[in-house]
């Protein structure tokens, strides 16, 4: 426990939306507490309606909690006055899935802007946008007007616009949603790039996996409301404790149960010949997969899958036991440390 306080912190923030007849309130936010570390890429991660634009909202004062508390760098949004408060807001710099750029202006102007309402002298306002448009790699489209660029280069100049004065956080609303996947990974790469060498912490709202696997330190997995699971993004996503982690733990990993063998599945409590284990190595994933082959003949990998997440290298292997030739037990013994989590997920036929 150092002094520096998070960038973010929420503490059991709930809140509600009058519904349109004015009779019971929507919650769109039930008791959250999650906190973003200065200086993380931190992401939260939901389904649609799970509340993720209602936390962005929060932090960026365009919604009052209902209850808890909402601070920003150690304030307290709440109790911000006025005039503190729209000097407060110029340490947060936002991108948006839709770009939200002015169609009528240039790409110069479109950065210059943030420049110009908050008073910066014009002989400043030219080196500080040349600066960015550089930062972004779009330099040479300064004199374009956004319907002439491509997505990728229009969220270019979003995320130049956003840093124009200089923030402190990055709230980034679904950012790569409408663009390609390799358009993606190079803003991704772009805003870890900023990350690093600006300082700029990153909150960012999505619900596409690749995004949290790419470049988030930690994640918040948001369902109806709540914060269900949150950690750095390696153990939430080998390690999951929650359905809803699990299902996005599957998309992460890319290894789930092949549609044949959904087929072959007993009902839970009959016993079945064979039992499907879900085996997560971390580390020594090759080591452990040819441990797996010397098993013999009691083993059958269905599907397997070695990837990294967050720079670290994990594994995820499907297979079958015969458990008279294979059981856990002996499973468990034959691989090697870390230890691997062996979840059994199915009996089948
Ligand atoms: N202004 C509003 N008035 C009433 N209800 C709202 C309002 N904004 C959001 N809600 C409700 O609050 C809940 C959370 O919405 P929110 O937009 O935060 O979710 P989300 O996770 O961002 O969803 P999506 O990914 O679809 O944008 C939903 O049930 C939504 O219908």
């Amino acid at each position: 426990a150092t002094g520096t306080p998070p960038a973010v912190a929420f503490e059991h923030v709930s809140k509600n939306y009058s519904s349109r007849h004015g009779q019971t309130p929507v919650p769109a936010l039930r008791d959250v507490s999650v906190s973003v570390g200065p200086g993380s890429i931190t992401g939260v991660i939901g389904p649609s309606g799970a509340g993720k634009s209602t936390l962005i909202r929060l932090v960026n004062g365009l919604e009052h909690a209902t209850s808890g508390r909402v601070s920003l760098f150690g304030r307290e949004v709440g109790a911000l006055s006025e005039a503190e408060w729209r000097r407060e807001r110029r340490s947060i710099g936002m991108i948006f899935q839709h770009f939200n750029l002015l169609s009528s202006r240039t790409v110069f102007q479109n950065v210059a802007l943030p420049l110009v309402i908050a008073g910066v002298p014009s002989a400043q306002i030219r080196p500080r946008v040349e600066r960015l448009l550089d930062l972004v790699g779009i330099a040479d489209k300064r004199d374009r007007y956004p319907a002439e660029l491509s997505g990728g280069q229009k969220q270019r100049v979003g995320i130049a616009r956003a840093l124009a004065n200089d923030p402190r956080i990055l709230l980034c609303d679904e950012a790569t949603s409408a663009l390609d996947p390799e358009t993606t990974l190079s803003i991704l790469r772009l805003l870890r790039q900023v990350n690093r060498d600006l300082g700029v912490t990153i909150l960012l709202i999505t619900h596409e996996i690749p995004v949290i696997k790419e470049i988030c330190d930690r994640v918040a997995v948001l369902e109806a409301g709540r914060i269900v699971e949150s950690g750095p993004v390696f153990d939430v996503f080998t390690r999951p404790a929650t359905p809803i982690a699990a299902r996005f733990a599957v998309a992460a990993t890319g290894v789930d149960l092949p549609p044949e063998w959904e087929a072959r599945k007993l009902a839970p409590g009959q016993a079945g010949a064979h039992s499907l284990v879900r085996i997560t190595l971390a580390g020594q994933a090759g080591a452990a997969l040819a441990r797996l082959g010397a098993l013999g003949p009691g083993v059958e990998i269905v599907s397997a899958r070695i990837d990294s997440i967050g720079g670290r290298p994990f594994g995820v292997v499907l297979a079958l036991l015969d458990p008279k030739t294979v059981p856990l037990a002996r499973l468990r013994a034959a691989l090697p440390d870390p230890r691997p989590l062996i979840e059994e997920i199915a009996h089948v036929a």
